[in-house]
């Protein structure tokens, strides 16, 4: 478990100082995935630092396993740190070190003999589906072979978390997969806490179990991803909730989409969906009740670990009056709704 107590962090001298991270409680459970979401500046890369002292918090405990890393002495802490293991969004392995040499990196260090590395080596080659390349040099690897000797390395020590900066973030969309699917056979099967940092939703969509929002140095919305996913609670949870969810509207229709109602009487809305009403037969009981004529242009679903998200793109004709109520009845309904512009 890891825990985070009102932990801040400022880059710089007094009067100029940069706050990078402000009062930020977080607990990681045991066992669990956790992601810290948020925008370029926001503060991952120092909070997730200063989980292993890599940054020194300026104030606030950091407690891994209930020990406070912060109280600590160097020997204490390079102790600790065989805790905690961490992987990069660049690999940072030793180009002049084979895959073999690299993973016994860690454990040359805290005193291995052959025989004994030897021993913790080969089942992490083999979990991490490298037992054919182990004397390659990371010249010779691909992007997502490069991580997986990363993710090796990290494993050595047999830590008890491992912190993910941005871990996929190099690599292309399916490589991703299959670096996400191994941590998260990592997670179940050693049941190991794993703190991760990322800009994606796709990535805490697809491993996260919870998933903490940051913005400017603070924690604004901390949840598990369902929820998250379905209904974010902060006006930048629903803004990375769209962004996610985004189809652009056809190019035959933007050719027609005015930004104003008073020439073209018609509204295109975009609406999104959550468990609560995603079954429901919602625009056929609008177009009944109000006579209006609803065209469908574009629709998504998402299925998010159990729970159902979807985006719809439509078009309503009809009279003024009735769209009104229509659309008033969605706003009830606490749909999230958008006017994308109007048509004739
Ligand atoms: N070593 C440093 N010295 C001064 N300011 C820093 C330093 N590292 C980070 N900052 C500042 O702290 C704030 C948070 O930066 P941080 O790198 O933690 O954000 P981030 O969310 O990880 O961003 P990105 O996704 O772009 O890496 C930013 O304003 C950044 O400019």
């Amino acid at each position: 478990m890891i825990q985070l107590e009102q932990l801040s962090k400022f880059y710089g001298s007094d009067h100029d100082a940069i706050c990078a991270l402000n009062n930020v409680d977080l607990t990681v459970p045991k066992g669990s995935i956790t992601g810290v979401i948020g925008v370029s500046g926001a503060g991952k890369s120092t909070l997730i630092r200063c989980v292993n002292m890599l940054e020194r918090p300026s104030s606030g405990r950091v407690l891994v396993d209930g020990q406070d890393l912060t109280q600590l002495d160097a020997p204490a802490l390079r102790k600790a740190r065989h805790d905690i293991g961490m992987i990069f969004q660049h690999f940072n392995l030793l180009d002049s070190r084979t895959v073999y040499q690299n993973i016994a990196f860690p454990l040359e260090l805290m005193g291995f003999d052959k025989n004994a590395m030897k021993e913790r080596i080969t089942p992490l080659l083999e979990l991490t589906g490298l037992s054919d390349k182990k004397d390659r040099y990371p010249s010779a690897l691909s992007g997502g072979q490069k991580q997986r000797v990363a993710i090796a390395r990290a494993l050595a020590s047999r830590p008890k978390v491992l912190l993910c900066d941005e871990a996929t973030s190099a690599l292309d969309p399916q490589t991703t997969s299959s670096i996400l699917e191994l941590l998260r056979e990592i997670n179940q099967e050693l049941g190991l806490t794993i703190l991760l940092i990322t800009h994606e939703m796709e990535v805490v969509k697809s491993i996260c179990d919870s998933v903490a929002l940051i913005s400017g140095g603070e924690l604004v919305e901390t949840s598990k991803v369902g929820p998250f996913f379905t209904a974010p609670s902060t006006k930048l949870g629903r803004e990375f909730l769209e962004e996610f969810l985004r189809i652009d509207p056809p190019k035959s229709l933007l050719d027609r989409l005015s930004s104003d109602g008073s020439d073209k009487p018609y509204p295109v809305i975009r609406i999104i969906f959550n468990d609560e009403n995603v079954a429901s037969p919602l625009i056929s009981q609008l177009a009944r009740s109000f006579e209006l004529d609803i065209s469908i242009l574009q629709a998504k679903i998402e299925d998010i670990q159990g729970h159902t998200l979807g985006l719809m793109i439509a078009e309503f004709r009809g009279n003024a009056a009735h769209i009104e109520k229509a659309l008033a009845r969605l706003s009830d309904m606490q749909l999230s709704t958008e006017v994308l512009g109007y048509v004739d």
